[in-house]
């Protein structure tokens, strides 16, 4: 096909024409990636780069009742809410999924998801096994999830207590709990050990791709090929 030719296929922000015509569209539905793994193993380190190069991806800020830690930012890294603002917000049925997690509670806000999935934006969410569990009963055609393993437990403790942000005892607290959240690895799409953040974002990144590649999500598809079949 030469640079001239009018039947070239457009993408982005351009209108899309009739199946048939010379301008095929396709589109792509979002997505919705799941990260989960033991509190340290990386989460929160891998979610910042990705989201930092990647325009079409997007958070899910969750509602939590825990308190903020320094340096936290409400509305950015959650929407934190008191236990009676959250027991509103479940009876409204405002949470796509919610769970508690070392003693307190933390869900998926709704609407910001429908709104990014149906505008063909990925989301990506830092949820517990529970929360998984509910979006694979809900959405599991939209899902992608990944589990982060940590290099060891000691290397696991390690990375806690070198965030600095929790005290001793909440430390303690979330090694008590690895081992039953590393039980749930075998539920998940993808297990990645995270030894060295240069190595595992680019995983990351390479699931996403690929993810967004796939047959389904791809909207279009059958009248872009029939426009091709047809010579256009
Ligand atoms: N089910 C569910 N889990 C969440 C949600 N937000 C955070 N979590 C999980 O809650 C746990 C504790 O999160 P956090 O208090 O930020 O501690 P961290 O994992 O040590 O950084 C982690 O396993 C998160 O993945 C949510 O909206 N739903
Ligand atoms: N691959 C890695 N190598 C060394 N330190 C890491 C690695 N990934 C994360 N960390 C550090 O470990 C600590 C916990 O990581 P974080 O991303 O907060 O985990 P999570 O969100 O899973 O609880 C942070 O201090 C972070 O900088």
């Amino acid at each position: 096909m030469s640079a001239a030719s009018p039947h070239k296929k457009k993408h982005g922000a351009s209108a899309p024409e009739a199946a048939g015509s010379a301008f095929v569209e396709i589109h792509r539905r979002g997505l919705m990636l799941v990260l989960s793994s033991p509190s340290g193993a990386g989460k929160t380190s891998i979610s910042r780069a990705l989201l930092a190069r990647d325009p079409l991806l997007q958070m899910s800020v969750s509602a939590t009742t825990r308190p903020k830690r320094p340096g936290e930012v409400p509305g950015v890294d959650y929407h934190f809410v008191s236990p009676d603002e959250f027991n509103l917000m479940v009876n409204r049925g405002e949470f796509l999924e919610y769970a508690k997690v070392f003693g307190n509670y933390y869900g998926t806000p709704r609407g910001p998801v429908e709104a990014a999935l149906s505008g063909g934006r990925d989301v990506l969410f830092d949820i517990d096994w529970q929360g998984t569990q509910q979006l694979e009963a809900s959405a599991p055609k939209d899902l992608v999830t990944v589990f982060i393993l940590p290099p060891s437990t000691r290397e696991l403790e390690r990375r806690l207590h070198s965030r600095a942000q929790d005290s001793h005892e909440e430390v303690a607290k979330r090694m008590a709990k690895a081992a039953d959240e590393l039980s749930h690895w075998p539920e998940y799409h993808y297990v990645l050990v995270n030894h060295e953040l240069e190595k595992t974002i680019p995983q990351v990144e390479a699931i996403l791709q690929a993810e967004r590649l796939r047959r389904e999500r791809q909207l279009g598809l059958h009248e872009f090929v029939k426009a091709l079949r047809e010579g256009q």
